[in-house]
């Protein structure tokens, strides 16, 4: 955003009238927020606080009551023209009472934050949380990094959040999007064109960044032209997470959908499968035999599936093949021991290797990239894909999708409900459909986590794995409409 600033002055724009739009767009959400009251203004020594001291000059231009409380003087020249701006005297951080306000505006830190918050600014933070105050913050939750996500010493809890211009990292990434609570972002009159001179890597995961990959449905589809994907099943016991994948490759939108499975595990899968093939591949051997077809074009590697060895050599052999893989749980933790054996397999594939690890098998594959969280999700997955030249989809909350040309992509439709055993065996199996549509990987795995998200929040609460892959089409519907492509005949007319 800083760099967006500097752009925008560079541009023609003026740093001091891009203050006075976000102070005004900060004065409106407030009205709006606490239509009568007083309203406490912490204003720091920043523009952060720049905007709070116009925003504090519009609210009481308005006739609202309002107090400004600054923990020092104004340092940046924007700020102190705007502090030069209201009319009396601010008071000292001693006198802020949170209770005896309607609404406190935060603005003591927004993109400048560089250090852990200390002195009266923390002091200001820590009562804020004592008396549970309802909070409009600025740009961020002060304490909380726009860069990662991270809380820099405290940061009070935002009932909301105004932003301006684009939303950044900080917003998206945990604990900060939860510290954010309700966030709009305001044009403040930044060009966008200030994007294409900035070129950012760090994207939020939405269509507009990969819509253009998105396989349209047609008239003449037939399902070869979707793609044959490839689930691997565990053992007799083990075999519930490799179908929950093959539903959701199937229903995700791959053409054809294969359980291959050891001898031993073939008769429960066959009790099971319907739409869903299966075939036998005991050992590398007659996967090699299998790999014959070329129609076999995306792999799914991991959920429940127990040997590591086999984990192991399948995984080359697929790749060696120059098909496209996902390595999921059981996958990726057969590697633990190997990690440079699969980043020579993701070196040497490129465009065909996704990874798709929670915290805990991340921690397993690159412990010492997992060692630095307070660098924050983006830079960890980005650094993994760099290693491995696998697209990285580091799973969470706020899950983040890293290919090894630096970008990365902040998912914003997850939903707690997905915490619930099975959902990442769902998730391996849509990144498959996509891939099987041979969608390239760092696309394939962002719309796939972005279908995931959706189909959840369809569900809400209760939601089984089981329920997932039933709710991937009305997800799809949703994308597809928001991308204003159709089914041809679908919705069916009379
Ligand atoms: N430059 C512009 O024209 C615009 C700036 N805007 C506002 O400007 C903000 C960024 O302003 P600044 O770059 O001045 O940064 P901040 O106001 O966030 O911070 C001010 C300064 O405090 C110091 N600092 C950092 N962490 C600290 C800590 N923990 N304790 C004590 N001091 C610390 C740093 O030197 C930093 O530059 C944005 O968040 C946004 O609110 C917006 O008004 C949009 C337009
Ligand atoms: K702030």
């Amino acid at each position: 955003m800083a760099q967006a600033d500097e752009m925008a002055a560079k541009l023609g724009g003026c740093s001091y009238s891009l203050m006075q739009a976000a102070a005004a767009a900060v004065a409106n959400r407030a009205d709006a927020m606490a239509p009568s009251g007083p309203i406490a203004v912490l204003a720091g020594t920043g523009n952060n606080g720049g905007d709070a001291v116009l925003a504090a000059h519009y609210l009481r231009a308005r006739g609202r009551s309002v107090r400004l409380f600054m923990p020092g003087a104004a340092k940046g020249d924007d700020a102190g023209r705007a502090m030069s701006e209201w009319a009396s005297q601010s008071e000292s951080p001693e006198a802020f009472l949170p209770g005896e306000f309607a609404l406190v505006i935060d603005g003591l830190f927004g993109a400048g934050l560089q250090r852990p918050l200390d002195g009266a600014a923390a002091e200001l933070v820590r009562r804020l949380g004592e008396g549970k105050a309802r909070v409009l913050s600025i740009d961020l939750p002060s304490g909380v990094s726009g860069e990662t996500g991270q809380v820099l010493g405290s940061a009070p809890q935002a009932e909301a959040t105004v932003t301006f211009f684009r939303r950044k990292p900080g917003h998206l990434l945990q604990p900060g999007a939860a510290l954010c609570g309700k966030v709009t972002v305001a044009d403040i009159g930044i060009p966008a064109t200030v994007l294409h001179q900035i070129q950012p890597q760090t994207f939020a995961n939405q269509p507009p960044l990969w819509r253009h990959r998105l396989l349209k449905p047609g008239e003449a589809d037939h399902k070869y032209a979707r793609g044959h994907a490839v689930v691997f099943s565990g053992g007799p016991s083990h075999t519930g997470a490799a179908r929950l994948a093959a539903m959701a490759a199937l229903r995700g939108g791959a053409g054809l959908v294969t359980m291959f499975a050891a001898g031993s595990a073939m008769a429960v899968n066959a009790a099971h499968l319907t739409a869903v093939m299966l075939r036998r591949c005991d050992d590398v051997g007659q996967l090699a035999d299998h790999l014959a077809d070329g129609r076999l074009n995306a792999f799914v590697l991991g959920p429940g599936f127990g040997s590591a060895d086999k984990a192991r050599a399948y995984a080359a052999a697929i790749l060696e093949a120059r098909r496209a893989l996902v390595l999921d749980a059981d996958g990726l933790t057969a590697f633990r021991d190997h990690a440079a054996d699969l980043f020579l397999l993701g070196a040497t594939n490129a465009a065909r290797l996704v990874l798709t690890p929670h915290m805990g098998e991340f921690a397993r594959l690159f412990p010492d990239i997992a060692a630095e969280p307070e660098r924050g999700k983006p830079y960890m997955a980005r650094m993994a894909a760099a290693r491995s030249g696998a697209v990285v989809v580091l799973k969470g909350s706020d899950t983040v999708i890293a290919a090894p040309d630096g970008r990365a992509a902040i998912n914003a439709t997850g939903t707690p409900a997905l915490a619930t055993a099975g959902t990442g065996d769902v998730l391996a199996g849509l990144v498959g459909a996509q891939l099987a549509n041979d969608v390239p990987p760092f696309e394939a795995a962002c719309i796939a986590v972005w279908l995931h998200g959706v189909a959840a929040r369809l569900y809400g609460p209760g939601l089984i794995a089981e329920d997932l892959p039933g709710l991937v089409p009305q997800a799809i519907a949703r994308l597809h409409s928001l991308c204003g492509f159709s089914l041809p005949g679908w919705p069916p007319q009379e």
